[in-house]
């Protein structure tokens, strides 16, 4: 079966966590949302849904992979009858000056012949917000927050304006709070204004979730769109409000309990993660990888699974290779960034084959590459997207052949300190 009827909503992630954080936004305010894993191939069995979330592996790769991609991505949900695409970009604004936000807004912006485009990572409910265009996480700029050490692209300008004007061919300009305050026929009327001084993109600025109602009411009016799960949130109530889309009861989706053994897998750094393997030792045993041994091949995924199968009948393990950001400096600095990266990934990967193979059915995974690494290796063709864990994170029911599988992929940054049994908790 492929998909029934147009679809309202369209949307390309730049990751697998940010695209389930997405889709989980979406189906609470009330779309019917399915996550699919790359461009869907024809034949997928997808139920009749008013958003899809095609979800990318392109946030750390070269630019014109990643422009490449996400083309091939609106075409596929234009094709679908979506007149509006948002390209979901992490909410700390993860990238570099080499892209990948501003080449693949730039190539969808061409393609759709789209003024100015709308953009803004703003996520009040996780603590992100953005002021005259200066991105904060929590209390603090994003170049004093944790993202200054992110181990692929840390983050050491919160001034989105500069930000994105150093990845994008168009000039970028602002349209801020005080303008956003005033309504959407403000906003209308700055955009128009940037648009025709030829100003391609305009960060806007959100504090609060009405903000982001009046963005989305604006935004929906376009083709194209860029930000995280906030702006999703404003694009979602837009089309409900506008009588675009007829809410469907935000319940997600249920379904019988898939049981059997459960194991969590982290690759991310970030200061949350480590603090949620911290506090999950005391419920499960934990694994801490030896990324040295990762990297010069010394059978680190055996040690793993010989370590994890005797255990997983008593209850869930946890394997982790996240480590504090001087060690994640000193391993790059011996073996290289993206070595380093890739090859945690794909241990992380071989990991989870030989785990499901060893009957694992459910899974959490903590990071957006490891993530995206696991899901490619599983094979899973898409998630249906049931209760929410914590913000930006729910549970996730595999869709396609591989049997009943249940996951949840967690952005580095998110989850409460009790993340991983939170999860368990909720994955029956
Ligand atoms: N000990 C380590 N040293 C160096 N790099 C590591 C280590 N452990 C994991 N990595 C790598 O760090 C990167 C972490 O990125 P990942 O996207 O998985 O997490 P994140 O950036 O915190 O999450 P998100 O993208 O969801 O915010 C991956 O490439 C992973 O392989
Ligand atoms: O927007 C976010 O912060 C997340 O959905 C994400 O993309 C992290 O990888």
């Amino acid at each position: 079966m492929t998909l029934a009827a147009k679809i309202s909503l369209g949307c390309i992630a730049d990751d697998y966590t940010g695209a389930s954080d997405l889709a989980n936004t979406l189906t609470r305010a009330g779309l019917r949302t399915v996550q699919t894993i790359g461009v869907p191939a024809d034949d997928l069995a997808l139920p009749e849904v008013d958003a899809v979330v095609v979800s990318l592996k392109s946030r750390s790769i070269e630019a014109g992979l990643a422009v490449s991609r996400s083309r091939a991505a609106d075409k596929w949900l234009r094709g679908r009858g979506a007149s509006h695409v948002l390209f979901k970009i992490c909410s700390t604004f993860d990238s570099t000056d080499a892209g990948n936000i501003g080449p693949v807004m730039d190539a969808l912006r061409a393609d759709c012949g789209e003024g100015a485009v709308l953009v803004t990572p703003a996520f009040p409910e996780t603590g992100r917000t953005v002021y005259q265009g200066n991105l904060f996480v929590g209390a603090v700029p994003l170049n004093e927050s944790p993202l200054k050490d992110h181990p692929l692209n840390p983050m050491h300008d919160s001034n989105l304006v500069r930000v994105l004007a150093r990845q994008s061919r168009t000039q970028i300009g602002l349209v801020d709070l005080a303008t956003v305050t005033r309504g959407a026929d403000a906003v209308r009327a700055r955009l128009a204004e940037l648009a025709s001084k030829g100003i391609g993109a305009a960060i806007i600025d959100a504090v609060f979730d009405r903000d982001l109602e009046t963005i989305g009411l604006v935004a929906a009016e376009h083709r194209l769109s860029v930000g995280a799960s906030g702006i999703g949130l404003g694009l979602a109530r837009a089309l409900v409000s506008t009588g675009k889309v007829k809410s469907a009861a935000a319940s997600g989706a249920t379904g019988a309990a898939v049981g059997g053994p459960a194991a969590c897998l982290a690759g991310s750094c970030s200061q949350a993660t480590l603090q949620q393997i911290a506090n999950a030792e005391r419920v499960m045993p934990v694994l801490h990888l030896d990324p040295d041994r990762i990297l010069t091949g010394a059978g680190e995924a055996q040690r793993a699974l010989d370590w994890a199968r005797p255990r997983l009948a008593e209850g869930p393990v946890l394997i982790a290779s996240s480590s504090t950001p001087d060690q994640v400096a000193a391993l790059q600095a011996r073996h290289g960034r993206d070595a380093a990266g890739h090859a945690i990934e794909q241990t992380m990967a071989d990991i989870a084959e030989s785990l499901v193979r060893s009957g694992v059915r459910r899974l959490v995974v903590a990071g957006g590459e490891t993530s995206g690494a696991v899901v490619d290796r599983l094979k899973i063709s898409g998630f249906l997207v049931g209760v929410e864990i914590a913000a930006g994170v729910p549970v996730l029911r595999a869709v396609g052949d591989g049997g009943a599988m249940l996951l949840a992929l967690k952005s580095g940054n998110f989850g409460g300190a009790e993340f991983f049994s939170d999860a368990l908790r909720l994955m029956r």
